[in-house]
């Protein structure tokens, strides 16, 4: 059996789990599902996987004229993946006959193998031209609509647009290191933009620890917060520990709270490759004590905002769970306060583009907390359009900023100041 047939193989079951029981591909991971294959053929089951949930419109639409009955999942999901392959450039011969043989290897399904040749043919010759004028795809309704209503409809297809064209690779550099013998693009706002795939690991100065990655608008909750030598910080929600490295970085004694063994593990590698350190909590964020300088509560949220990267989020999920997220973001944003010292200060930030989980928890923070107030430190952030502010004091990232440099992750982020 080729490379090629393993990972399409595990490319179709991935999307089966995405699209047919609702599981993100973090999970699937998580659970071993590519653990037993080469490691490129891992990242390559990964790529078709993710390119096919970034284009199942696109897919969908150049298939819909060949199928005219419904089919299984799994042969369909081969043959969107067939599609996009083919249309996005792939040798017609090849992915043909592999998606066939996929097909007529499955103990139930075998029997639809010469559909699958039919159409993935058919797909081969008409697709390519089609392809190409199809329109961007657009997020199912469920998100579409409080997304347009949020941010409007124009602003909807830029954002559907940066969607589509993925996200680059960013870093964060140790303070002090040059990263100029990386071939990246240092941005605005201080981080390093790669461009093209590359692996992590190979790239120098991963072994010295001497950057991570992090999306550029990931990075500036912490650059907000500024924590300080000797401060004592805390930081809520903390796995798998960016932020904790960006402000163990600056010399705070930080603590890091997460509830997720597995993620703080990874926050424990992280921080033994870069040489940084931190008193790791595995725990409940709402059960922690104590009195900080400075808290800085990464909440989950339903991380909308980081759709370029995880194009599965709009299939697999369909917006029920949301309401908790929300109720447990005002929860946790209340306890986050009680642990500010007087004259201390929290930074409250979601990877999420959904105003219910930014602006709107500080809008009734700021109701609610007469001791609380939005603080100045926007001002002191290098790169940042003063447009991105909001009314609240917030400020506001979307994926569609920054569209000639590679955009950036949706997220909300807001300083909030303790009198004295
Ligand atoms: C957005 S992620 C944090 C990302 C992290 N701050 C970083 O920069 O790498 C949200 C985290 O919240 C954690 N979490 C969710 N509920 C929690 C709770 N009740 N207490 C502590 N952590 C929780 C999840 O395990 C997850 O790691």
């Amino acid at each position: 059996m080729s490379n090629g047939t393993h990972a399409r193989r595990r490319a179709i079951y991935l999307l089966d789990q995405v699209l047919g029981e609702g599981r993100l591909l973090s999970e699937c991971y998580a659970a071993g599902a590519l653990d037993k294959l080469a490691p490129e053929d891992r990242a390559r089951a990964q790529r078709l996987a993710a390119d096919t949930l970034r284009n199942l419109e696109r897919a969908d639409r150049v298939l819909q004229k060949h199928l005219k009955k419904s089919t299984p999942l799994m042969v369909h999901n081969a043959l969107r993946i067939g599609t996009v392959e083919l249309c996005q450039g792939g040798a017609a011969h090849g992915v043909v006959n592999e998606m066939v043989n996929i097909v007529a290897a499955h103990k139930r399904h075998g029997k639809l193998k010469g559909l699958v040749n039919a159409v993935l043919r058919k797909v081969a010759d008409q697709g390519p031209t089609e392809w190409a004028k199809l329109r961007v795809p657009r997020l199912p309704k469920w998100l579409r609509s409080p997304l347009s209503q949020a941010w409007g409809a124009p602003a909807m297809l830029e954002i559907e647009a940066a969607h589509a064209a993925g996200a680059p690779l960013d870093l964060t550099a140790k303070p002090g290191v040059d990263l100029s013998a990386l071939d990246a693009v240092k941005l605005p706002t201080g981080s390093y933009r790669l461009h093209g795939p590359v692996q992590v690991s190979n790239l120098p100065g991963f072994a010295e620890g001497n950057w991570w990655v992090q999306d550029a608008a990931a990075a500036l909750p912490a650059q907000l917060l500024a924590a300080k030598p000797g401060e004592k910080v805390l930081d809520l929600c903390a796995a798998p520990g960016g932020k904790t490295m960006q402000m163990a970085a600056s010399g705070a004694d930080v603590t890091a709270v997460d509830q997720s063994e597995g993620r703080m593990a990874r926050l424990r590698e992280n921080l033994e490759r870069t040489g940084l350190s931190a008193t790791v909590v595995v725990g409940d964020a709402l059960e922690e004590t104590g009195q900080y300088d400075a808290v800085l509560l990464d909440a989950p949220c339903s991380a909308t905002g980081t759709i370029r990267r995880h194009p599965d989020l709009p299939h697999a999920k369909d917006g029920s769970g949301f309401g908790e997220l929300i109720e447990l973001q005002a929860q946790m944003l209340a306890h986050a306060w009680s642990l500010v010292k007087p004259g201390g200060r929290l930074v409250y930030c979601t990877c999420s583009l959904l105003p219910d989980e930014g602006e709107c928890q500080i809008e009734d923070a700021l109701d609610m907390f007469p001791d609380m107030q939005v603080g100045e430190g926007l001002r002191n952030l290098a790169g940042i359009d003063p447009a991105w502010i909001t009314e609240e004091g917030g400020l506001r990232l979307r994926p569609d900023y920054w569209p000639d440099l590679g955009g950036m992750d949706g997220f909300y982020l807001a300083e909030l100041r303790k009198a004295s």
